[in-house]
């Protein structure tokens, strides 16, 4: 292996200790901590891992949690309920409905009622409209968070050419209006790209975002890439991201492995995003650089 490992674990917590002083900060001028409600429908083992992960962060970052688990056949009209009753609720800066919903829910109905200005998971349309015009929302978590790791990574991403591996509107769409944003050249491949080797060919940056174990070859990836493996396969052999990891590792410049890249990076985003929300509803300033 000659790529340069892009440690997730160490960056998330050095996010996650920033936000902590901004939320004692904030909490000492506003007079309460921010607040983040997360809402659970069902038992998904992995989605109950990560909520309680929401909510231990959330605590040790010195905000208020609020975690609401709902049965598996919770219907939508009550679901729609709680997510209004969280809106109008003054301590709560932030909502977050835990993906995927059980089958007979309607997600985008649910994420659509939540206020935009709540919406810290950035899954709102009028946060992707946002995010899509360059006006100040809120950022999918998973997608800001490869963006902090590349600009740690590589400084001014500038004129680089970025493949980013997928076309979902969590994970690649954000990702790619990002790295426009970010002034890189941006390829958008997914299931359908023909030949995608020839575009990997020139790519300075890759982030894969397919959902398929080791679905990108390292013989593929131009030598010296950064490459951002978002992809958490649960197979035989473990965790394994898309990158087929051995084989990247030795042509690519720079690697995130799974686990400890990407994933912890998703949620110390989160209690950035919380903070922000809490900022902006109290009208207190946060520096634009501070976090
Ligand atoms: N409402 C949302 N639902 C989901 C999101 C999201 O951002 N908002 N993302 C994923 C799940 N997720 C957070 O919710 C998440 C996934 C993975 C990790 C993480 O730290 N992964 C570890 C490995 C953990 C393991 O063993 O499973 C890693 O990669 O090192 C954190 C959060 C879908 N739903």
């Amino acid at each position: 292996m000659t790529a340069e490992l892009i440690d997730g674990k160490k960056a998330a917590e050095r996010l996650r200790g920033q936000v902590a002083e901004l939320a004692a900060a904030f909490a000492a001028d506003a007079g309460r901590k921010p607040g983040l409600a997360v809402v659970l429908v069902g038992e998904d083992p992995a989605s109950s891992v990560y909520v309680r992960s929401k909510g231990k962060a959330t605590v040790a970052a010195g905000m208020e949690s609020f975690e609401h688990r709902l049965p598996v056949d919770t219907d939508q009209d009550d679901l729609i309920a709680l997510v209004d009753r969280l809106n109008a609720d003054p301590a709560v800066d932030g909502i977050l409905v835990q993906l995927p919903l059980p089958d007979g829910l309607d997600a985008q109905a649910v994420l659509t009622r939540i206020d935009p200005d709540k919406d810290v998971d950035g899954f709102h349309p009028v946060n992707a409209g946002r995010l899509a015009t360059g006006l100040n929302g809120f950022v999918p978590c998973t997608p800001y968070g490869c963006l902090m790791l590349l600009k740690s990574q590589l400084g001014d991403l500038s004129g680089l050419n970025a493949v980013v591996i997928g076309r979902s509107n969590i994970v690649g769409k954000p990702m790619a209006a990002l790295l426009t944003a970010a002034d890189c050249t941006v390829t958008i491949a997914h299931s359908r790209t023909k030949n995608l080797p020839h575009h990997l060919a020139h790519a300075d940056i890759v982030v894969a975002a397919v959902g398929r174990p080791g679905f990108v070859r390292g013989e593929w990836l131009k030598p010296g890439a950064t490459v951002i493996d978002v992809g958490i396969n649960r197979t035989a052999d473990g965790l394994v991201g898309d990158v087929e990891f051995e084989g990247a590792a030795s042509i690519a410049g720079a690697i995130t492995p799974v686990p400890g890249g990407v994933g912890p990076m998703t949620i110390a985003c989160l209690l950035r995003n919380t903070l922000v929300a809490a900022h902006r509803r109290e009208g207190i300033a946060l520096a634009a650089d501070a976090i």
